[in-house]
């Protein structure tokens, strides 16, 4: 029998929650209000693609836009989770990439429809290896920073968000319990900008990892 390793969280099948609007810097850049609530919504695991393989622009979009995130991967899953002891429930952390197609999200708010064309195609969620949690004693502290042919696109700081992330795994365990494997995506600082085919992305979390994808079209 296989045992499964929380290391290698997507390719358990699990689930994705991605929170929007958690940094006030990006809500403004693209004109949304700043929440008092947090924005939620999901991937399938069928969005995951690994360094190695490219991130795919969808047939559909000509405005593909990189948003680097800090993800956090649960391990002891749970519902209704109180802050205080939110944390034991963190298994670890990933750098994650939300792809996203501007154009159709755009389209997608002004028709009153849901995100899904927009944010949950296939390799709509690279993701870096597995960082243990003691690689980040603290998670709300870091700098993420993500480049487009070399050049920095976005460089902010997990400082900046507007909802923490034991607030985040309470606020969501409350609605949709979390299960070991599942991924957070805790939502993007300002910068987000359009890539292409053939572009090159890179992105790191203060000196503990950096990764590379390149852009591709079907
Ligand atoms: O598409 C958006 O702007 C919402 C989002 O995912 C984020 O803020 O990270
Ligand atoms: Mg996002």
């Amino acid at each position: 029998m296989t045992t499964r390793n929380i290391t290698r969280f997507w390719e358990w099948g699990r689930k994705i929650i991605c929170v929007g609007r958690n940094y006030a810097d990006h809500a403004k850049e693209l004109k949304n209000a700043v929440p008092t609530e947090p924005v939620l919504f999901l991937k399938p695991p069928s969005a995951y693609v690994k360094e190695g393989s490219p991130i795919l622009v969808p047939h559909y979009s000509s405005n593909l836009h990189h948003e680097v995130e800090l993800g956090i991967v649960i391990g002891k899953g749970g519902t209704a989770i109180p802050q205080t002891s939110a944390m034991e429930h963190v298994a670890g952390y990933a750098l994650c990439l939300d792809m996203t197609a501007r154009d159709v999200q755009d389209d997608c708010k002004s028709k009153g429809l849901p995100w899904t064309l927009a944010k949950a195609f296939n390799t709509s969620c690279p993701v870096s290896d597995f960082i243990s949690k003691e690689k980040i004693p603290d998670p709300g502290n870091v700098n993420l920073w993500l480049k487009v042919n070399d050049k920095m696109r976005q460089n902010g700081h997990t400082s900046q968000m507007i909802f923490s992330i034991p607030y985040l795994i309470s606020y969501i365990s409350e609605i949709i319990s979390l299960e070991e494997g599942d991924l957070i995506l805790t939502g993007t600082p300002k910068g987000v900008s359009s890539v292409q085919e053939f572009d090159e992305l890179q992105a790191g979390i203060e000196d503990i990892l950096t990764m590379t994808f390149k852009v591709d079209r079907l």
